[in-house]
């Protein structure tokens, strides 16, 4: 997730690559990899750079918060802003490790890395509005921005960190089966990635419900196909889908507290 939002950064030219300073837990050649194709620096051994850091983006599994957080904590000055991206960590259990510094959450997606994630994003009352204003340049640079309360971070979760997941899978299930009926696999995944890509910027112009109606001939052939998806209960597989990823969210900031 974090090489997806430095790709976005530095891409967009929001930031220059030797702004940015990345660290990890102990894969030295993927630091040395990050630094060959983007030109970002590696945090050295006495972690200095941390210091005069605007913001310390955590972008580590949930169980490892905890750990990397008692490893820079004697570094934060007040002007730093934390911004976990960790699924369901809370910024209480963030800042009974650090203290009472500027805590901000954000929930993107891989989406970053061209510019189009969906992210959600909640702060500490410890961070000012200047800061504020900063985080949310930084994240708009990487696609659309919603500021939303923590506890709705949940299902941002479920519906948008997770959710090209989903998308991903729905291609994958609709390239078998078309191949089930009869095409080879390549033109199966040229049409299906042509088919998504079009609906996707379909999806920004009109109502999702009128986009589909458009579709949809009476007695035709997606008449067909909807009943088929309407028999099967998709929407309430859909919800399923969201709530289950939501409610992991949940559970993983319980497991983590
Ligand atoms: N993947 C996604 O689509 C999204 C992920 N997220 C969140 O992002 C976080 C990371 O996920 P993802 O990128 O998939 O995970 P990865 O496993 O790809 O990356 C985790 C990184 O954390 C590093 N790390 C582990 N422990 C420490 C530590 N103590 N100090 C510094 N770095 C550490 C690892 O380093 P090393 O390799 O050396 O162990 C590794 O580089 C998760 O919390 C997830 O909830 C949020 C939105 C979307
Ligand atoms: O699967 C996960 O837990 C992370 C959070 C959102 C997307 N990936």
């Amino acid at each position: 997730m974090a090489e997806s939002m430095i790709h976005g950064w530095i891409n967009k030219r929001i930031m220059k690559p030797e702004e940015i300073s990345v660290m990890n837990k102990s894969d030295q050649d993927r630091l040395e990899f990050l630094s060959d194709e983007y030109g970002v620096n590696i945090v050295c051994q006495e972690k200095t750079e941390l210091k005069d850091a605007n913001f310390i983006l955590l972008a580590m599994k949930p169980k490892d918060v905890e750990v990397a957080l008692n490893g820079i904590k004697d570094k934060l000055t007040g002007n730093t802003v934390i911004v976990s991206v960790a699924a369901g960590v809370s910024i209480d259990t963030i800042q009974k490790h650090v203290g009472n510094f500027p805590v901000a959450r954000a929930m993107p997606n891989t989406s970053a890395k061209i510019g189009k994630s969906a992210t959600g994003v909640a702060w500490s009352k410890h961070v000012s509005l200047e800061q504020q204003h900063e985080l949310r340049k930084l994240l708009s640079s990487i696609g659309g921005v919603t500021v939303v309360e923590e506890e709705q971070l949940h299902a941002v979760t479920g519906v948008a960190g997770s959710g090209p997941a989903y998308i991903y899978y729905f291609a994958e299930a609709m390239t078998e089966a078309a191949i089930a009926n009869g095409l080879s696999n390549a033109d199966a995944k040229k049409l299906v990635r042509q088919t998504f890509a079009g609906a996707a910027e379909m999806l920004q112009q009109e109502d999702f419900a009128e986009l589909r109606k458009k579709v949809t001939s009476p007695n035709g052939t997606t008449a067909a196909g909807l009943n088929s998806l309407a028999e099967n209960n998709f929407k309430e597989i859909v919800n399923q889908c969201v709530t289950s990823a939501a409610e992991r969210s949940k559970e993983l900031g319980k497991e983590f507290k």
